[in-house]
Order: C-alpha cells, then structure tokens, then sequence
C-alpha cells in the first residue's frame, strides 16, 4: 500500500540553527500517527514545513503521491491536508457556523456571478455548504452554539471548532498541533474519542503532536519520536514508551 504521507530527509535552518535535521516519516490512510518530544524538539517547526508555513530547507514531502515541499500552504491545503494551530486560530468576529461556511468556500459553487443569478448549482451548493457544517457541529457538540461569536465561545469550545472547521474543509490528513493543550480531563476525553471517530467513522489521517502522553500513548497507530530536531525513535507507543533513548531524552540521564 502506498503511503499517504511519506517524508524524507526534512531538513529546516534558520541562520545558524538546524530545528528540525533529516526527520523521516511515513503514514498510511486511517491511521493515528504522533510526533513527540521534549520542548523545542523541533515538533511545530516539522508540522510548518509540511502544511507550507515553511519553505523546507531540505528534503522531500509527499502527499498522496505528489511532492509537495515548497508548495504555498493554501495549495497543500486544497489537496487535503489541513491543520490546527498550536494557539486558536478563528475568525473571531464571525459567528461559529460562519467560520465553517467560510472554511469550505474552495469547495463551494459561490462564484460572484452564480451568486448574483442564483443558480441551480450555486443553491445546491449553499445547502450542501450548510448541511456539512451542521453535521459537524453536532459531531463537536456545538449546535447550540451556531450563532455565537467565534471569539466568545469558551476555550475549549474554541478548540472543537477548529477541528470542526478543519473537518468541514473535507480533508484527507488532519494535522492536530497541541490539540490537548489547556483542555481539562473531561475535555481531554472528548478529545481522545473525536480523534478516533474520525479515523475510524470518517476515514481521515491524523497527524498529532501532543505533550498529553496518555492522550498519546491511548491513541497512536505509530508514534515518532524527535530530540533536538533529530530523529531519536519511532513505533508503536508500547515500543516507544521502553525505548531507552526516549526515556534519557524526557528524563535526562540518571
Ligand atoms: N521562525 C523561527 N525562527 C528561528 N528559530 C525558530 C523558528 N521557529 C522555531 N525556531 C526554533 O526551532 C527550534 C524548534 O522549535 P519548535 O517550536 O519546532 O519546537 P517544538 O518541539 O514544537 O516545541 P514545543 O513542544 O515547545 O512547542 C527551537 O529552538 C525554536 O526556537
């Protein structure tokens, strides 16, 4: 089977500082596969180089097939890989069903003039457009919440929605950046089932780095593991929970 994701050699400097040095990694459709390590490891920078936050220094990304390294971020966003911030990322000032509306606007049949005739295709496409945002709110629990001000809606909250809007965008990986930070453990749960719903009812990758190592070690098909930017150890979290190396680099040496 061929890999969905499959990174090679990912290489980013800034200046004198290597952050992330020759990182591979390799994942298939439906699988749950984490990037840890201890702060600073390089984590956040891996995930920017892959959504096109970052042109990589080195190295080659492929999505479904296709090199994507160095390709702009909204472009990699359109062939299917979405992502989720380390900090909340919402318009804010729209309403939440809005932020979802907004998030499919390159799937939707709403150019300027099949909007001015209202046509056919353009009202279909609105009700569809409406229809996927209402199942994914009801899915992240927030349909209550549809008119709502994004940017009043409680933290957690805030975090279901941009997963919900990721969701809505109809991609195939779904990049999670810290997604348990700040949840408290009933949150946290909640978190832990939405992501395998997502795998396992919706038939989508999730790419996740997370500190939450319960959260981590719970879900993961195949976890990676980095230490100041290198690789340092990958498999499944029952290989990497005894792995030598991972427990020197969260513990220090003994
Ligand atoms: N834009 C940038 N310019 C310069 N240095 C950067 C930049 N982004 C990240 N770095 C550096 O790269 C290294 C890796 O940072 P990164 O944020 O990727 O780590 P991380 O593993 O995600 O950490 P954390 O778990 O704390 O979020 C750090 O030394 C950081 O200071």
């Amino acid at each position: 089977m061929s890999a969905l994701l499959s990174v090679s050699g990912l290489t980013m400097r800034f200046g004198g500082l290597v952050a992330v040095d020759q990182v591979a990694l390799s994942m298939q459709e439906r699988q749950i596969v984490s990037v840890i390590g201890p702060n600073g490891a390089g984590k956040t920078t891996v995930f920017n180089c892959l959504s096109g936050f970052y042109r990589p220094s080195g190295g080659s990304v492929k999505f479904g097939g296709q090199e994507i390294q160095g390709m702009p971020g909204h472009k990699i966003a359109r062939l299917g890989m979405v992502r989720t911030f380390q900090h909340v990322r919402l318009f804010k000032e729209m309403t939440v069903l809005e932020n979802l509306l907004v998030a499919q606007h390159f799937h939707l049949n709403t150019g300027f003039l099949a909007g001015l005739l209202k046509t056919p295709a353009f009202r279909r496409s609105e009700r569809e457009g409406l229809e996927r945002a209402h199942y994914w709110l009801e899915k992240v629990r927030l349909t209550e919440f549809a008119n709502r001000t994004a940017g009043n809606l409680a933290y957690g909250q805030q975090r279901r929605l941009e997963i919900a809007r990721c969701m809505a965008a109809r991609p195939r990986l779904l990049m999670l950046d810290e997604p348990a930070a700040g949840l408290n453990p009933f949150e946290t749960h909640e978190l832990d089932r939405l992501i395998c719903d997502l795998r396992d009812n919706e038939g989508i990758s999730i790419l996740l780095i997370e500190h939450d190592m319960k959260l981590v070690m719970g879900i993961s098909d195949h976890i990676y593991v980095v230490n100041q930017g290198r690789p340092l150890a990958e498999g499944t979290p029952e290989q990497v929970r005894h792995h030598p190396d991972v427990i020197k680099a969260y513990l220090g040496e003994a």
